[in-house]
């Protein structure tokens, strides 16, 4: 399994294939081009200075005539976590926020509208080790939480949305903990929150074991750049999770992540592209980066020894467009900020060309599933 020494599947084919070869794979593979954003060279600088990647990419729409171009700047955060996951929790979450505060202003200078973190990113992953403490304790309010006081200052310093997924702790609700985002609009007041709706158990994953399924259904966002929605990490593995968002109207659905290469590394160019393109709506995938060393030893259930590590994380965010198109990944191996630019007007564009909407059967197959979701069900099986 490649870790931090195989830098991207872009940079591989880039080094390896001769320019004509290289085009039509990327053609194939990653559909229309997207044209390369100039973004400032200030920005450029303070990335390196910084030590991150920054890449700014641009999806196209047609020109119409009844509708202006809805053209926004999104940004995308992968990042590291800076400090080992055995620093005291506070410590480890101002880091985190010192951190995020560079990349955001970055973003600023590259004119980004909506800027969106990682899953959980106020913290390690550390629900492989199935222990509470001290995880449990980076749990926050997400209506008066530190991060959401930060993520507000930034919103209003920067007249940028932030979608900050944070590891919630409901006070209002016996404690609970649940795996959100909260959405905070650009004049800095918080638009609401949604939760995952769909909780791994597949491998270190023992996500269950903190929190249980989201309780807000699907939630879309109206901000001043647009409807934005946000379908958690895992699930992206849930095509209706994607179709309810975009029911609801969404433009652009975020899919802030924490997985690792053994796990998904195939599945994620796919599965996020693939609901841009069945949905007629943007998707933007994000996933954290590096590995991640806990305290304490713990098993995977599957025979093998004791360890402390959770296996590695390997970036590679990316945006799909609803055209199928997509952005090159950011690296395996660096913290990254994305910027895309895209006109919105795509996805309305896209719809009328290929319909799914329209050609969707949603009656039949609400009506299938209505059937098939009853205790007496049996598959509709015909035998000879
Ligand atoms: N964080 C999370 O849900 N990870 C599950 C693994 C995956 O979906 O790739």
């Amino acid at each position: 399994m490649a870790g931090a020494g195989f830098e991207s599947l872009e940079r591989c084919l880039e080094k390896h294939l001769p320019l004509t070869d290289l085009q039509e794979v990327k053609r194939i593979l990653y559909g229309k081009e997207t044209r390369k954003l100039d973004l400032p060279s200030r920005a450029f600088e303070a990335a390196s200075k910084g030590d991150f990647e920054l890449q700014g990419y641009a999806f196209q729409a047609v020109a119409e005539q009844q509708r202006r171009p809805r053209t926004v700047r999104m940004g995308l955060v992968q990042n590291r976590t800076p400090l080992p996951a055995d620093t005291p929790v506070v410590k480890q979450v101002t880091a985190l926020h010192r951190r995020i505060e560079a990349i955001v202003e970055v973003a600023a200078m590259c004119g980004v509208n909506i800027i969106c973190f990682q899953e959980a990113w106020t913290m390690p992953f550390a629900f492989c080790t199935r222990e509470k403490l001290p995880w449990t304790e980076f749990a926050e309010s997400a209506e008066d939480g530190p991060t959401t006081k930060f993520c507000q200052e930034l919103a209003r310093k920067h007249d940028m949305v932030v979608v900050s997924p944070i590891l919630e702790r409901d006070t209002e609700h016996g404690d609970i903990l649940w795996n959100t985002a909260v959405v905070i609009s650009n004049s800095g007041a918080i638009l609401g929150k949604t939760r995952k709706n769909h909780i791994p158990r597949v491998g270190d994953f023992n996500e269950s074991t903190y929190y249980m399924e989201g309780n807000l259904g699907h939630p879309v966002f109206q901000t001043q750049f647009g409807r934005i929605a946000v379908n958690i990490c895992y699930g992206r593995h849930h095509p209706l999770n994607w179709l309810m968002y975009s029911i609801n109207g969404a433009e652009v659905i975020f899919n802030p992540s924490a997985t690792i290469g053994a796990l998904s590394e195939s599945l994620w160019p796919i599965e996020a592209r693939n609901a841009a393109i069945a949905n007629h709506c943007f998707t933007c995938a994000i996933n954290r980066v590096g590995e991640e060393f806990f305290p304490n030893e713990f098993t995977s259930g599957d025979g093998k020894k004791a360890h402390r590590d959770f296996g590695y994380f390997y970036g590679s965010s990316y945006v799909a467009a609803p055209d199928g198109s997509r952005t090159p990944g950011l690296s395996r191996n660096r913290d990254g900020l994305l910027v895309t630019e895209l006109d919105l007007n795509l996805c309305r564009q896209v719809n009328d060309i290929w319909g799914f909407k329209m050609t969707g059967r949603y009656e039949m197959y609400a009506r299938e599933l209505a059937e098939a979701v009853q205790p007496s069900y049996s598959p509709k099986i015909v035998k000879e």
